[in-house]
């Protein structure tokens, strides 16, 4: 593979950009070497600047569950276009998604529209503060949230990747307020609930964890934590950024069968443009202005170009529920062929998979929570990541981050990236 254009271009956009990226996952910097820059994509392939193509396995780090350049996504976005971009009043297809997500989600019956998961979360926080009148938050080690200050305390994703979990510009006295727990640790999490008991408003995880590898909670955590907040007057917030409308329709609540008490989305829902979401009970989100005192706002929230993105990806998903069937078929095909290359070749590893995210870990642990997964060989993640790319793979490029499993991907590209496995090792 040829990258010189994409390293020509990574060191112009290094003048400009800091870093060269707007968004620090891109930068290749946990596993060396210049990013690829991407000049166009169909279906399940990306392809770059120096006409290479490549097997995508990050999806845009997820919205694109259909695969890239899904033509009804792009006809309904184009049609809009042509109506204009931006109006900062009311449109019909704001109701139009929001109906539909409310019908596909449990447990929620309104939703606010925002720009990223970031603002999702972020106000979905502020939400369960308001209602509850409390100010602490839980949140775990290695789950990422986006990069709002309260949740830039132990955060996954890029934030752990380039070591700064801890982002200086976050004061001590907005970090006081979140307070820490370990993933899959439910001793820990009611230790910290009775020495601080009556001041927590919310207790904040990603219900499968994506941002320090692809963690699954295991059972008595999540119910645990369900039955805590119950019992507490704590509301249980679900981070479903990333595995909204991906695990199923109703996306990780309905995949666990836990009802949470406020639902943050992002990625999907916006089908590939800029859209964040949080819903919750009725009771709950008529304390958000301008119905209740709790304040949220955005000049582009709800824009129609990605409320029409939005509402064609989910009418898809939702017309045609046996994808996310077929997604995790092909998820297993994928981990059973990478871990029977990876025996065979005598590399010691962990693979853990919910739906159509998975994640290679290289340690002889099992993988739970972000001490677990720090044990893994970065090394080694550089010797696959640059190896699977030279094979014409498309990995994310951090041992922290899930796979991205879209619906274009064939059992034809899934065998080439088994053999891509045995190649490289
Ligand atoms: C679970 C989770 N929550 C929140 C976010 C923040 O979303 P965004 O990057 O759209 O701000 C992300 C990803 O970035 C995420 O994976
Ligand atoms: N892990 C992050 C979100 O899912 C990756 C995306 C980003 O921060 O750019």
């Amino acid at each position: 593979m040829i990258y010189q254009r994409s390293s020509a271009l990574f060191a112009e956009a290094k003048k400009y950009i800091p870093g060269g990226v707007n968004s620090p996952v891109r930068a290749f910097k946990a596993v060396g070497g210049d990013p690829i820059f991407i000049k166009e994509a169909k279906g399940a392939y990306l392809y770059d600047e120096d006409g290479n193509q490549l097997i995508d396995y990050i999806a845009s780090w997820g919205p694109l569950i259909l695969g890239h350049a899904y033509d009804p996504v792009i006809n309904a976005v184009i049609e809009k276009a042509k109506k204009g971009t931006s109006f900062g009043t009311p449109t019909e297809i704001e109701t139009e998604l929001a109906k539909l997500a409310v019908s596909m989600v449990p447990n929620i019956d309104k939703i606010r529209f925002v720009n990223s998961g970031t603002e999702a979360c972020m106000s979905a926080v502020r939400l369960a503060r308001g209602y509850t009148g409390k100010d602490k938050i839980i949140k775990f080690a290695g789950c990422y949230h986006g990069h709002s200050d309260s949740f830039l305390i132990q955060a996954g994703s890029g934030a752990v990747t380039f070591g700064s979990p801890n982002s200086p510009g976050v004061t001590q006295g907005t970090a006081k307020d979140t307070l820490l727990a370990d993933y899959n640790d439910l001793e820990g999490v009611k230790a910290l609930v009775e020495a601080n008991k009556g001041e927590i408003a919310a207790i904040i995880l990603e219900p499968v964890a994506g941002n320090m590898g692809c963690i699954i909670p295991k059972e008595e955590f999540i119910k645990g934590l369900r039955e805590l907040c119950t019992q507490e007057g704590i509301l249980l917030l679900f981070d479903e950024v990333m595995t909204g409308f991906r695990l199923g329709r109703g996306g990780a609540q309905e995949a666990l069968g836990i009802d949470a008490d406020i639902v943050m989305f992002g990625k999907v829902i916006g089908g590939g443009l800029p859209v964040g979401a949080f819903a919750a009970r009725a009771e709950i989100m008529s304390h958000l202005a301008p119905e209740g005192p709790v304040y949220q706002a955005g000049t582009l929230s709800g824009n129609p170009l990605a409320m029409s993105a939005g509402l064609a990806m989910l009418t898809a998903l939702n017309n045609q529920p046996e994808i996310f069937t077929s997604l995790a078929e092909k998820t297993e095909y994928l981990h059973k062929g990478i871990a029977q290359t990876l025996t065979e070749k005598g590399v010691t590893h962990q693979i853990n998979r919910f739906g159509s995210m998975i994640s290679v870990h290289f340690t002889d642990e099992p993988v739970v929570d972000f001490a677990s997964s720090a044990k893994g060989n970065n090394d080694t993640f550089k010797t696959y990541f640059h190896g699977m790319l030279e094979n014409g793979v498309y990995l994310p490029p951090s041992a922290f981050e899930s796979y991205f499993l879209n619906d274009a991907l064939s059992y034809a590209d899934l065998d080439k990236t088994i053999e891509a496995v045995g190649e490289v090792f």
